[in-house]
């Protein structure tokens, strides 16, 4: 059987310290993940290394059952993984509707052709209109991103992100800066946006994970120690201890 992303015994180290210590993990294609941990587990550091920015110390990364450890972020993107704050832009003096179009059409290589280009626009542009309406910005259509609202400029970064027509999504933390009714309402907008899809997230807002993730993989120092449904994770006594136990003692900290 063959997964939307596998990692196989990952591991980074930066000098001397191991931190990435036997990552395996499988994701079928079409689930929402949701990678939580403790800070400095390595939650970051794993996201860099499936999206090329940094190469494992050993390990495998595999997109839809293609070895993609050692090669670049660019040709990662190529072969259907986009992250989010990496890869994508968004150009403040363009309108989304501009944003959305330069996401697909440097995507579909019409940088290459200008013959091609040309050829290509009709659709580009009707598959730029639908992306403008699934992102929920169609009285925004032309409005420059720099006067969007923050909300709207991380749909937008959204947007751009799934223009490509990617098949794998990584997103670090979506809602990040958003208030309870943006959460929300954006989570909504990128479960449907992700329809088909498979997602990977890293959140610490435990409100979107339940809301968001079919699964969640905890992270604790440098390990997967669960990967579960939501509910099993939270009945999971390991990481009741590990993680969730540290969060009510962070938060009790921070009452003090
Ligand atoms: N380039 C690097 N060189 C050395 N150490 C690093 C490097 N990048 C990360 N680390 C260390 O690796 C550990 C894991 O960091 P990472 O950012 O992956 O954790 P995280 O789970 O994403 O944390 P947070 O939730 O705080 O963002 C930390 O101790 C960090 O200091």
């Amino acid at each position: 059987m063959t997964y939307a992303l596998e990692l196989k015994d990952l591991r980074k180290s930066f000098g001397k310290t191991d931190i990435i210590r036997g990552v395996n993990l499988a994701v079928n294609a079409g689930e929402r993940i949701a990678v939580i941990g403790p800070n400095g587990a390595g939650k970051s550091t794993l996201f860099n290394l499936i999206s090329g920015r940094l190469q494992p110390s050993s390990g495998e990364v595999l997109l839809n059952g293609q070895r993609i450890d050692g090669k670049t972020p660019f040709e990662i993107n190529r072969l259907g993984l986009a992250r989010s704050f990496q890869i994508t832009n968004v150009f403040p003096k363009l309108s989304v509707f501009e944003n959305l179009r330069c996401g697909l059409l440097w995507h579909t290589g019409a940088r290459y052709s200008f013959l091609r280009f040309l050829s290509n626009l009709d659709e580009a542009n009707a598959r730029t209109e639908e992306l403008v309406r699934q992102i929920g910005l169609e009285r925004k259509r032309d409005v420059q991103a720099v006067n969007l609202t923050y909300a709207e400029q991380r749909a937008l970064e959204i947007g751009v992100t799934i223009a490509g027509g990617a098949n794998v999504i990584l997103l670090d933390e979506p809602t990040a800066g958003m208030s309870k009714t943006e959460t929300s309402h954006f989570i909504a907008l990128i479960k449907h946006v992700t329809v088909g899809k498979t997602l990977l997230t890293v959140e610490h807002d435990m409100g979107v994970v339940f809301g968001l993730a079919d699964k969640i993989a905890v992270v604790v120092y440098g390990e997967v120690i669960a990967f579960d449904t939501p509910a099993a994770v939270r009945a999971n006594a390991k990481v009741q201890e590990a993680y969730l136990g540290s969060s009510v003692a962070d938060a009790q900290g921070a009452g003090h």
